[in-house]
């Protein structure tokens, strides 16, 4: 049975990999694992990513893969090598590059291949203004089933969804979740958000967390108090 505080997975968006290194031996207990993005990655490569790995706990490689299905599941399989225990695509890229990225996910020995539904950072009228007129729910859900169908492991939403893609996709479905906000937080570009505990209640797998610990004070106090806030769920 995981503990709640393993649930949290560190973003580490940074260019710094001595920092990121220095932080992730610091978080190393107190949360489940880190997460690695375009910003880190642009900047350290595959040979920054494993620095992290030697560190101990899993990471999720976020690069949010969005091309066409050859070139999508070519990305994956060379990604294999970093160990990465979590990757993704974003789920508008349609059925077949979702079903060619679950199967360069499983050749690839990754654990979860995962896709992107709706940015965190949208909401009803960003989804207006690129000409999507269903709910942000609705897309969201559409999007979670069409990433089941095709072998994916699960998706990333905000936690406001998880309740209907629970619904929709079961309980088996691998639910990520960012736009976490503790109370004490700022919401900076984040719009669809939820507190750790809640999200932990509405029934995610696993938290992103990134700048309430990355750039509070004392990141390892701030990630202490979120694990506190966890406890006994
Ligand atoms: O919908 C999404 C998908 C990915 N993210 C990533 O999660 C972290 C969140 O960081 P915070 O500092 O806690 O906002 C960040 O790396 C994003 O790239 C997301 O926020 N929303």
């Amino acid at each position: 049975m995981m503990k709640a505080f393993e649930r949290i997975y560190v973003a580490l968006d940074t260019t710094e990999v001595e920092y990121a290194i220095e932080l992730a031996e610091k978080l190393k207990g107190l949360v489940g694992g880190m997460k690695v993005g375009k910003e880190f990655f642009t900047a350290n490569g595959p040979q920054g990513v494993a620095a992290i790995r030697k560190v101990g706990m899993p990471v999720f490689l976020d690069l949010k893969f969005h091309d066409i299905p050859n070139t999508v599941a070519s990305a994956i399989r060379a990604a294999g090598p970093i160990q990465p225990e979590i990757i993704n695509v974003h789920a508008q890229g349609g059925p077949e590059m979702l079903k060619k990225a679950a199967q360069a996910g499983r050749e690839a020995g990754i654990n979860w291949t995962i896709a992107v539904t709706i940015l965190t950072a949208l909401d009803q009228d960003d989804l207006s203004a690129i000409g999507l007129n269903d709910s942000v729910e609705d897309q969201v859900v559409r999007l979670a089933k069409l990433t089941q169908e095709n072998g994916l492991d699960g998706v990333v939403c905000s936690a406001k969804e998880i309740a209907p893609i629970r619904k929709a996709c079961g309980e088996d479905f691998k639910l990520i979740v960012p736009g976490i906000r503790p109370a004490w937080a700022a919401k900076g570009d984040q719009k669809r958000i939820m507190t750790p505990a809640d999200a932990i209640k509405a029934g995610a797998d696993v938290l992103v967390i990134g700048r309430p610990i990355t750039q509070a004070d004392d990141p390892v106090e701030a990630a202490r108090k979120i694990a506190q806030e966890l406890e006994g769920l």
